[in-house]
């Protein structure tokens, strides 16, 4: 058993100073690929680290709000320049704390730098539209204004990119902000906040408080400070934060589940389909809300897709993804590996056929980290759980059919609209997809993950609260809208 720590005890960041939780407890971080490896740790907050953070928040919001768009970009940029200074030392945290390799962990802290100039930008364009009044001697117009204090809450499987692309957006509208990380992300989450404070943002604009989501996370829900509330993370947490908020009349933006299916077409082109099957659903140990979970195969494709597909996974090599030829990381955690693998309980008990996986990594090498083989059914209907829940794991549910308009049916018959692709060389068959397909994000021949900073990102049916993060959408839940009238 090797013990590696830096020992290093990371700090509630409020008011522009690094504090103490008010118990003075502290939670450890340890390493998924090896539970034996501390990362450091992490404060246990208590709801009064929370109201020093709300005040500090509420009184820097006044200052923050009235500085021009440009000022608050300013600093985005500076913040960003902060991360791309120390783009390899956070990416190798995040691939320790949470597990995915480091070229992802990379190309994540890297949106992250992308995400944070793009809203600097952000602060130098329109925020309103002239609208004609029906007095031709009045000008009427729209224009913004923050909600005041946001409180941000976000999982650990992004855990770069997520808190960042609801921070920076928060920020360049106006807002000031109380981040609550993931406990399993939070190390990650403090060395990007050390960017922040690097940056030399007016003490109290962004503060960061640690602690178990029942406690802060709920003490964010209920707040009477704080204006708006943005999640992501799990279904039944994310509904029970739009009812707290719902009940004190906050805002709140909810990023939920996925059970995305990719459907492969007749005409599809099968080596692209099986690469972007495999990434799409397996990257990052599947723990993406956009992952791949089912695919959706026409039979006269059916078993050269599948052969094709269990031929590539054999190929993956699982490890401790700061390894160079490591292609998939453990899970994040053993309470979700423990998930991932009660599902493929599920899955055979229901009558699903396992052909691949289905277990934990018992070999020696692995045995002190949460490692899970890529796991493939076959014969799932879309009644079983395995083809109705989000599992959040390395497993692919293959399910066979005759026609597109079976699959469809197929695809849209479950609680989620997060993400879908196709893989089809046919126009027709694209368009009936775009038309037809229940999901926010429609990919056609690529893989269901991949959200690029620019666009609209969020999901129909019970993916999301129907409101929309990222590129210019963000805007909408970040400010409200005034209509202004005026007459001479
Ligand atoms: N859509 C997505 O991207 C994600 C989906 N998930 C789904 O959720 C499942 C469970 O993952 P898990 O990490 O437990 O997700 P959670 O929804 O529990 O966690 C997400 C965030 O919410 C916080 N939180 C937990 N309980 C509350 C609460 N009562 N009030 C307010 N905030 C709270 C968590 O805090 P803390 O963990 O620090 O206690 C974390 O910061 C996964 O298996 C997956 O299916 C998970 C992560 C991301
Ligand atoms: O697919 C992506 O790039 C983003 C996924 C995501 O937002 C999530 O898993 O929470």
């Amino acid at each position: 058993m090797s013990v590696k720590t830096d020992g290093k005890t990371y700090l509630n960041y409020i008011n522009g100073k690094w504090v103490t939780a008010s118990i003075q407890k502290v939670e450890t971080s340890i390493n998924p690929a090896n539970r034996y490896e501390i990362i450091g740790y992490v404060q246990q907050s208590e709801k009064e680290d929370l109201d020093y953070a709300v005040l500090a928040a509420k009184e820097a919001q006044v200052l923050w709000g009235k500085l021009s768009g440009a000022a608050r970009g300013e600093y985005l940029y500076r913040v960003a320049n902060a991360l791309e200074q120390r783009i390899d030392e956070i990416a190798e945290t995040m691939t320790r704390e949470m597990g995915k390799t480091f070229l992802e962990a990379k190309g994540e802290t890297a949106r992250g730098v992308a995400i944070l100039r793009y809203y600097a930008g952000e602060g130098m364009r329109k925020t309103g539209d002239v609208i004609p009044s029906s007095d031709s001697e009045a000008l009427m117009f729209t224009t913004r204004a923050p909600l005041g204090v946001v409180g941000v809450i976000t999982p650990w499987n992004f855990p770069v990119a997520i808190p960042i692309w609801k921070i920076a957006p928060a920020l360049i509208y106006g807002n000031t902000v109380i981040l609550k990380p993931a406990q399993e992300a939070a190390v990650t989450a403090a060395k990007v906040i050390e960017c922040f404070d690097e940056a030399g943002l007016p003490s109290g604009t962004i503060n960061m408080v640690t602690g178990p989501g029942s406690v802060i996370g709920q003490a964010i829900t209920n707040h009477p400070d704080i204006n708006g509330i943005t999640f992501t993370g799990s279904d039944a947490v994310g509904k029970s934060i739009g009812l707290g908020a719902l009940k004190r009349g906050a805002k709140y933006q909810l990023e939920m589940g996925g059970k995305n299916p990719v459907i492969v077409a007749n005409d599809a082109d099968l080596e692209q389909a099986v690469e972007a099957t495999i990434s799409g659903g397996l990257r990052s140990t599947g723990q993406k809300c956009t992952a791949t979970s089912r695919v959706i195969v026409q039979s006269e494709v059916y078993e050269p897709f599948k052969n094709k597909l269990i031929e590539k996974i054999k190929e993956i090599k699982i490890g401790n993804g700061l390894k160079e030829d490591v292609w998939m990381g453990p899970c994040a955690s053993e309470s979700q590996l423990n998930t991932v693998l009660s599902y493929v309980k599920k899955g055979i008990e229901e009558g699903a056929t396992l052909i691949y996986g289905g277990k934990r990594i018992e070999e020696e090498a692995l045995v002190n980290g949460f490692f899970m083989e890529p796991t493939v059914f076959e014969n799932v209907s879309n009644g079983m759980t395995i083809a109705q829940e989000e599992i959040f794991g390395p497993v692919l549910a293959l399910i066979k059919v005759e026609t597109l308009e079976e699959a469809l049916q197929i695809a849209n018959d479950v609680k989620f609209g997060l993400s879908a692709s196709i893989f089809t060389k046919s126009i027709g068959r694209m368009l009936s997809f775009i038309n037809e397909m229940d999901a926010g994000l429609v990919r056609i021949n690529a893989e269901s993950a991949g959200v690029e900073l620019q666009a609209p990102f969020g999901g129909m049916k019970q993916s999301s609260s129907h409101s929309r993060e990222q590129g210019e959408a963000a805007i909408e839940f970040f400010t409200s809208i005034k209509t202004v009238f005026v007459k001479a």
